[in-house]
């Protein structure tokens, strides 16, 4: 059966070219709540048609039209709470992988998470579910990343480092080894975080600060 998207806008396109450097089929519809939604499309791939809101998921799976699905949406909270309610209808939520990102053996991925290019997950680590770890992003040894987190482009976690749920470390930025992220915090872009941050704290600079 084919694999239905959650998301038709940017994420989405990176994940079709994921799908098709991966030999994989592609999705065969997308659910998206824009009314005017054209489908998600990306040059040279086929269109994926769209079939309606979201709320559509639960009788496309009764229907038996798809079993798995992948929530292709780059807001954290979001992307848990369509996840989650995916899994309770009973969709499998395959992790996504990029051909090129490179996973240790002893490292776990949770479902319905997407591994991007060249990113690099190392030994013992631990991602929960509907995590997106970006192109070139770097998760070091021991970490633990919690559920629907996003590791922007060309971040770094050092190793041990423990993110709670749906954070997000910006592009570029680094966070030094054994440091605890709070649930909903946000790293911006750039930043070198060399202390723990709180809880639903935005931090960003060199060295980290609330923001
Ligand atoms: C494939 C992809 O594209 S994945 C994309 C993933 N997304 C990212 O990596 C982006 C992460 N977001 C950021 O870094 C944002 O700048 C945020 C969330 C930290 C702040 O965004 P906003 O709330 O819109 O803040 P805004 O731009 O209004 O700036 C507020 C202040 O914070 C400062 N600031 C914003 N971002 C940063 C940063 N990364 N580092 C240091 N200072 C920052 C601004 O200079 C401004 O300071 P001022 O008041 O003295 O002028």
């Amino acid at each position: 059966m084919a694999l239905l998207f959650i998301g038709a806008g940017g994420h989405g396109r990176a994940l079709l070219e994921l799908l098709r450097d991966a030999g994989l089929p592609p999705p065969g519809g997308v659910l998206d709540d824009a009314a005017d939604c054209p489908g998600l499309a990306c040059p040279g791939l086929p269109p994926v048609p769209w079939l309606g809101p979201v709320a559509r998921a639960a009788e496309l799976f009764s229907r038996k039209d798809f079993d798995s699905a992948h929530v292709a949406l780059g807001r954290n909270a979001l992307r848990r709470q369509v996840g989650e309610s995916l899994a309770a209808i009973g969709y499998a939520l395959p992790v996504l992988r990029h051909p090129s990102a490179v996973i240790a053996g002893s490292a776990r991925i949770g479902p319905g998470s997407a591994i991007l290019p060249r990113a690099v997950v190392g030994a013992a680590v631990e991602v929960g579910t509907c995590a997106i770890l970006n192109t070139g992003s770097i998760a070091e040894h021991d970490s633990v990343i919690g559920p629907a987190c996003h590791l922007a482009p060309g971040s770094v976690l050092g190793g041990g480092v423990r993110l709670g749920a749906e954070v997000l470390v910006g592009i570029l930025a680094g966070v030094k080894p054994g440091l605890r992220i709070g649930d909903g915090a946000v790293i911006g872009m750039g930043s070198a975080v060399l202390a723990d941050v709180a809880p639903g704290q935005e931090v960003g600079g060199v060295p980290a600060r609330p923001l």
